[in-house]
């Protein structure tokens, strides 16, 4: 499904400010894997989802989705199949536009027949009964421009655009890191439910270790540009947050940070 083999990239070479982001990172992820991504500051877990969504090209390695070698598709090409969401909830809309105009230019991605500015009446009702589910109040407000939405709806619909044509890959870049508790809470429900029921093969940043094992079936566990360890099956069931801060001291070279949510 998504093969990442020996992937290796470097900033700033031969400077000063130098900085290997990731040192030949290799991991699979079968179809369906919901998997959650911990480390400390810096340890390359955005810059590996850059990797894949083609925002940076890796210097060395490869990178395969569905069995095709995509490491240099450019990122507008590899974006048909890979949703993807920030912890911006501002990142990935149009404010401007409206809801309705949101989601169809998200439906049209990767059909033939385009955007264009109307949304079609069968459209509309198809849009009202996917935010209905949302469970926000939000299928009465079609017409409501996406910058009048409170942070956590419009992740909410933004995590409804990303995934509205299923996509072959899902990329959550701490997406719920900007919202307060409650809503976060809310959002992370929304996504577990979403990629569950279209078994949606997911990575998703985290710096919330409870979440990381709670949610998903795989953690990816990162430190200083390399893949540590991936947690999974009955290793992963019995993890608590203290084994895993127990076992990432005893395996990394440094320590987590205290931008980490222990609980
Ligand atoms: N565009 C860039 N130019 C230069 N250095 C970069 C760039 N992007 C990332 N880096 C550096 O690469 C390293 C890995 O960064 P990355 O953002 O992937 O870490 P992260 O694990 O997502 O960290 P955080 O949890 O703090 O968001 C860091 O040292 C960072 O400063």
């Amino acid at each position: 499904m998504l093969k990442i083999e020996h992937v290796n990239i470097t900033f700033n070479k031969n400077t000063v400010n130098e900085r290997r982001a990731l040192q030949d990172v290799s991991l699979t992820l079968e179809s369906g894997d919901f998997v959650t991504v911990i480390g400390s500051n810096g340890a390359g877990k955005s810059t590996l989802l850059n990797v894949i969504s083609g925002t940076y090209e890796a210097d060395s390695g490869n990178v395969l989705l569905d069995g095709k070698d995509i490491t240099y598709l450019k990122e507008h090409r590899r974006a048909r199949k890979i949703g993807r969401l920030f912890q911006d909830p501002l990142k990935g809309t149009a404010p401007h536009m409206t809801i309705e105009e949101n989601l169809g230019l998200a439906y049209s991605r990767g059909k033939k027949r385009g955007f264009s500015m109307g949304v079609k009446k069968s459209d509309e009702e198809f849009f009202r009964e996917k935010l209905r589910e949302l469970n926000l109040g939000l299928e009465d407000r079609l017409k409501t421009p996406m910058g009048l939405l409170s942070g956590g709806q419009r992740q909410a619909v933004t995590l409804l655009m990303a995934t509205i044509v299923t996509p072959a890959l899902l990329l959550l870049d701490e997406h719920t890191a900007a919202l307060d508790p409650k809503t976060a809470e809310q959002v992370m429900r929304l996504t577990d439910e979403i990629v569950k029921e279209h078994k949606i093969t997911t990575l998703m940043i985290t710096h919330n270790i409870k979440n990381a094992l709670e949610y998903g079936n795989k953690t990816l566990v990162m430190s200083q540009g390399k893949a540590l360890m991936m947690l999974e099956g009955q290793e992963r069931a019995n993890m608590t947050v203290e084994k895993l801060m127990e076992l990432y001291s005893s395996t990394a070279e440094d320590s987590f940070t205290d931008k980490m949510i222990l609980d």
